[in-house]
């Protein structure tokens, strides 16, 4: 689903925060991306979504080489095929919870799926609150919403960059639970950056980057595990 070729990126100021990465993330799919502060964790999702051009390699996503597409173009791929999840949810404040989750594919010029919309408020548990404002709502429940939103548009890939982040551990599972869910029963494709092992142990998989390149790939995750191998590259 989406294709990381060889990827290198300098940051303006000359950091290189990858050095030829290349990694896959296939249908249906759950990966955690961790490592150190500073490993390029965000870069590679900025990259690998559309949000950054690469210094050099190739982004295929959704079968399509996003380093060829110009703007409005790669805009447009992005709007077609990514959802966003982020750490500090990005809602719109003056707008209600329906108008929030319909944004993306107004924005996109879609005409919106009203009735997909309504099915996820409801697989978020926010059916009749569609209302509201997101000031309104606790953290856990503005970033279900902010799930509901990255959804409705039926992307094939959600790019998470913590997600759980600010959230306290019970509704940060509740939020994981989603993606996990999302992954088995939609065929959702997930990659989501975080620095909680707990969090990564809801994966299918962790990619671990030390220093922009990609330190360690491991299967079937356990906190445990993922804890145990964090304290190996941060050492
Ligand atoms: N826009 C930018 N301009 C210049 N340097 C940048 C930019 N974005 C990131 N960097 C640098 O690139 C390196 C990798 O940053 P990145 O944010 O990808 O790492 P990270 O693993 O996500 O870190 P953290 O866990 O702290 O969020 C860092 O040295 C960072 O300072």
């Amino acid at each position: 689903m989406v294709e990381v070729v060889g990827v290198t990126k300098v940051h303006p100021g000359g950091v290189r925060a990858l050095d030829g990465v290349t990694v896959g993330f296939g249908q249906g799919s759950f990966t955690a991306v961790m490592g150190p502060s500073g490993s390029g964790k965000s870069t590679l999702l900025h990259c690998a979504a559309g949000l950054d051009r690469p210094t050099s390699g190739q982004v295929v996503l959704a079968g399509q080489d996003i380093g060829a597409l110009r703007e409005p173009k790669l805009t447009a791929v992005r709007r077609a095929h990514v959802g966003f999840v982020f750490q500090s949810f990005n809602l719109v404040d003056s707008l209600s919870v329906w108008d929030n989750v319909l944004l993306p594919q107004q924005l996109a010029g879609a005409r919106p799926d009203r009735s997909w919309a309504k099915e996820l408020l409801a697989r978020v548990g926010l059916a009749g609150r569609e209302k509201a404002r997101p000031g309104e709502l606790s953290g856990g429940q503005q970033q279900r919403v902010a799930l509901a939103r990255a959804l409705a548009g039926r992307p094939e890939v959600i790019f998470g960059d913590e997600p759980t982040g600010a959230l306290d551990l019970s509704t940060g599972r509740e939020v994981l639970g989603l993606l996990r869910r999302f992954v088995d029963e939609l065929g959702a494709t997930v990659v989501m950056v975080t620095h909680d092992p707990a969090a990564a142990g809801w994966a299918d998989r962790v990619v671990f980057l030390a220093d922009g390149r990609i330190a360690d790939d491991m299967a079937a995750p356990t906190a445990e595990k993922v804890a145990t191998r964090m304290m190996e590259l941060t050492r």
